[in-house]
């Protein structure tokens, strides 16, 4: 019997990810606590939250394939997530204008009973965007999105180049998704 490919993630990004590469999965995402683990390296970390992103959807179908993935942006040695009001977005974003900072993305992948997990990292590097922050802020696009931008999007401008996987940044590697899916 196929097993099912179920994707334990509310990120509309990650879904539209995995449809642009025709995979036949569906979204079954519970909420949990999504603290980070200080004590681990910043990759391990990652792959930890994935994992217990993936858990509770890996217990209710055991013998399927659940993914299960969270994305970051790490800039000065912090940790940067989603922000939580305008106010927040327009510091985090004056913070990496004109800088260089890394998106890491953690995966956690379940096929039944074995586990693995990956981290990948991007660096992006940003123009000067602070000509550019008010309107930006305006148009709400940062909402729900680690580092306050989505490079899929309005953000797009702000991008002087990167270095790494593009889809990591959006919030799935899914080139390495993929080989790790036809992995025996
Ligand atoms: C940096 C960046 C992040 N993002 C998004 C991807 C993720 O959806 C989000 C990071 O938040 P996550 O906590 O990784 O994911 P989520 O809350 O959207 O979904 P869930 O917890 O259910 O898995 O930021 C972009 O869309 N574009 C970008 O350029």
């Amino acid at each position: 019997m196929n097993k099912k490919i179920i994707l334990a993630s509310t990120s509309p990004r990650r879904k539209e990810l995995l449809q642009r590469e025709g995979i036949d999965f569906f979204v079954d995402a519970s909420f949990i606590d999504e603290t980070l683990d200080v004590s681990l390296s910043i990759e391990d970390r990652l792959c930890d939250l994935a994992r217990r992103k993936a858990d509770p959807i890996h217990r209710k179908y055991p013998d399927d394939i659940v993914i299960g993935a969270d994305t970051i942006v790490y800039f000065d040695n912090q940790v940067i997530g989603k922000a939580t009001d305008c106010q927040e977005a327009r510091a985090i974003l004056e913070r990496l204008s004109d800088q260089k900072h890394l998106v890491y993305t953690g995966v956690a992948i379940y096929k039944g009973q074995d586990l693995q997990t990956f981290c990948e990292k991007t660096e992006v590097y940003f123009k000067d965007i602070k000509p550019m922050i008010q309107e930006y802020l305006d148009s709400n696009e940062w909402v729900g999105k680690a580092g306050a931008y989505g490079i899929q999007g309005k953000a797009g401008v702000f991008i002087d180049h990167i270095v790494g996987d593009l889809d990591n940044v959006i919030g799935l590697p899914i080139t390495k998704v993929k080989e790790c899916l036809l992995k025996k």
